[in-house]
């Protein structure tokens, strides 16, 4: 037996159990022994043994986000307030033990959304179960730092620091620059932009350290040296971030209003259900997706059934997900761009996309409506 069903066991015992003089001993003994399995799934796990203990979860939907946090900021409350599932919230920390994955329907999209364990400093490291709460936060598309409105910033900071130490990039973008190891020719180095932060003495440095002295680097951004190693080193995930401030019940309005106002920053009330539409838009805004409306010829488009897909997503991918067969057989699209991404990047992404269906043998013609 797993500990994880030992722990719900001896719940369901104690729950059966009649608070009596006479239980008394056995209550006690069953509580202790919950908090010592308790305690045992919150040290390092010495090998896989935490492998099927409910971290696996399949991924669904159109997108997935990660519920990141210190234990008891109101994750699980926020998973029961979003979604259909019920995921147990009570005041002692680390209440959920386990990945409690709950869907929110918004805009047509399914969004999976994953209630986890909460983190402490250390996680990185392993403590508690903050290294399988890493490796999820990794797969999602956003995640949702939750935060205790009246803990002030410490918190945010260290798990701030924690995703950092692991490779985990938050709202930042990949460093635009051009970086490939070579077999010889020494070390070229070349910029489109002034550097303000690095230089190529400091770049073949770097470069050394990691043992590199055959490679061609072009700086196209002004990085810092962090920046390079990140990109030296690969395997960094830059992933979009919201720092939800929940508990705004508990402070005043000025620190309310000040929390708000912080970069990529949300600030809510589970208990008090305030703010939670606004967060809603905020996290579509922040996952970014692509809605695909098809049409009929001269009809106008049914703009009640989206096809979603992420960013970056491309003709091929629309048809794969009309039928299996269709990419094969395709010969050409129109594409209309709609509205609000008619910014020069968007557009620019779009074209892109649907010149990918070249390779599908074919042309799109790219046409602007509303524009
Ligand atoms: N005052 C106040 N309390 C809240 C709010 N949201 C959640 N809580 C309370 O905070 C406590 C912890 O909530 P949980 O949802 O269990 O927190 P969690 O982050 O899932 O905790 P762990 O699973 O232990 O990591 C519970 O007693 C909740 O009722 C809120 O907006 N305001
Ligand atoms: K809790
Ligand atoms: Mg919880």
């Amino acid at each position: 037996m797993g500990i994880l069903e030992k722990i719900s066991e001896i719940e369901k015992e104690i729950a059966r159990t009649q608070k009596n003089k006479a239980t008394e001993y056995h209550l006690g003994l069953l509580k202790a022994k919950l908090a010592k399995y308790r305690a045992q799934l919150l040290e390092p796990s010495k090998s896989s043994a935490v492998k099927g203990e409910g971290f696996d979860v399949m991924k669904s939907g159109d997108a997935r986000v990660a519920l990141i946090g210190f234990p008891s900021v109101g994750k699980s409350t926020f998973l029961s307030l979003m979604t259909s599932t019920a995921s147990e919230a009570a005041s002692y920390e680390f209440t959920t033990l386990t990945c409690i994955p709950g869907v929110i329907e918004y805009k047509g999209a399914n969004i999976q959304l994953l209630d986890l364990p909460g983190i402490i400093e250390g996680a990185a490291q392993g403590k508690g179960r903050g290294r399988q709460v890493i490796a999820v936060a990794r797969t999602a598309d956003v995640v949702i730092m939750m935060l205790d409105a009246t803990k002030g910033e410490v918190q945010r900071c260290l798990l701030e620091r924690e995703l950092e130490s692991v490779g985990i990039r938050l709202n930042k973008s990949k460093p635009n620059i051009y970086f490939k190891p070579k077999k010889g020719g020494g070390i070229s180095f070349n910029s489109t932009v002034t550097l303000t932060q690095c230089s190529e003495k400091l770049v073949q440095l770097i470069l050394h350290e990691y043992k590199i002295f055959n490679a061609e680097v072009l700086f196209r951004e002004d990085c810092s040296p962090d920046e390079f190693i990140d990109v030296i080193v690969g395997n960094r995930v830059y992933m979009p971030c919201l720092y939800v401030y929940n508990k705004i019940d508990q402070i005043s309005m000025e620190e309310v209003d000040r929390l708000a106002r912080r970069p990529h920053s949300v600030v809510i009330s589970c208990g008090m259900k305030l703010n939670l539409d606004y967060l809603l838009e905020k996290l579509w805004e922040y996952l970014a997706l692509t809605c695909i409306y098809t049409k009929k010829r001269g009809q106008r488009p049914d703009f009640t059934d989206a096809i979603i897909l992420r960013k970056g997503a491309s003709v091929e991918h629309v048809c794969h997900r009309i039928h299996r067969s269709l990419a094969s057989q395709f010969k050409y699209a129109l594409v209309w761009i709609l509205e609000n991404l008619l910014s020069p990047s968007h557009a620019s992404t779009h074209l892109n996309s649907s010149r990918n269906c070249s390779s599908l043998r074919s042309v799109c013609a790219v046409g602007y409506i509303f524009g």
